[in-house]
């Protein structure tokens, strides 16, 4: 077993949580076998339109599916814990991941192999966040594939520099290493977005959706609370 503590990063505006978001968490729980999984909502997502869900709503809907997701793993067998973080919510000001991931290095130590999960769009994008080249000196990156965003055909060229000097083909790698190396994962194809989401809770009636799209617990809230209505 691994001396190193293994942490997954899962950072998200979650306006809602969907099921994308749970497989996307349970593929690499189990891939990296993390010892633990953050949820972490973003407080202010300033690349997104103005109109999102308030924060502390966001947050009760990532917890509600943080239960749904301890459920599967118990279910799976998959030993990660899960937590669902509200760091970016306590901080003022917009939410960039290079303050979370300094912060979370604090807590965890120079050892703790730190390891951002996103969709292939958050990679795509990436050279819009802010101080973007400062990430890899923090955490990995595995990175999931995701419908609808192409890397081969969408990548940037500051993208692909990053990738020639840090991309790993082997996931085990990311064990032995507390940040600086990026792992791309073609397996997933889930064909499901917030934004689409959104639009049918908004036009059609919530009973069209289900546990398949929305993890039950946070489909609940929405629909006690008439969210994205
Ligand atoms: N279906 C999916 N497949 C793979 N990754 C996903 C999927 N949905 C979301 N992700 C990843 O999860 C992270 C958080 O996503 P986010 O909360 O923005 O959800 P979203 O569905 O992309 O939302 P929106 O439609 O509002 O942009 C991002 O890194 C995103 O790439
Ligand atoms: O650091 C940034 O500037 C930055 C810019 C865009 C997105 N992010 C983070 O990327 C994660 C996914 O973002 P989003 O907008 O796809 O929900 C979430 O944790 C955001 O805080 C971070």
């Amino acid at each position: 077993m691994s001396a190193r503590k293994k942490i997954g990063i899962l950072g998200g505006t979650f306006d809602p949580p969907h099921i994308g978001h749970l497989k996307l968490a349970s593929h690499f729980a189990k891939l990296l076998q993390l010892d633990e999984l953050l949820f972490i909502p973003s407080g202010e997502p300033w690349q997104k339109n103005s109109g999102i869900t308030p924060a502390p709503i966001r947050l009760q809907l990532t917890e509600a599916a943080g239960v749904d997701l301890a459920r599967a793993f118990l279910y799976l067998n998959i030993a990660t814990q899960i937590g669902i973080d509200h760091i970016e919510i306590d901080r003022a000001g917009p939410s960039y991941a290079i303050d979370t991931v300094k912060a979370l290095r604090e807590r965890f130590g120079s050892n703790a192999s730190l390891t951002w999960l996103m969709g292939a769009d958050s990679l795509i994008s990436l050279p819009t966040w802010n101080s973007w080249e400062e990430l890899i000196k923090q955490v990995n990156f595995a990175v999931a594939s995701r419908p609808n965003h192409d890397l081969d055909s969408k990548i940037p060229p500051a993208v692909k520099a990053l990738l020639a000097a840090h991309q790993i083909q082997d996931p085990s790698a990311l064990e032995n290493s507390a940040y600086g190396l990026i792992y791309i994962d073609s397996k997933l194809s889930i064909n499901l977005s917030s934004t689409e989401l959104r639009n049918r809770l908004k036009s059609g009636p919530q009973g069209s959706l289900g546990s398949e799209q929305i993890p039950s617990h946070a489909l609940e809230i929405i629909t006690n609370l008439g969210l994205y209505q």
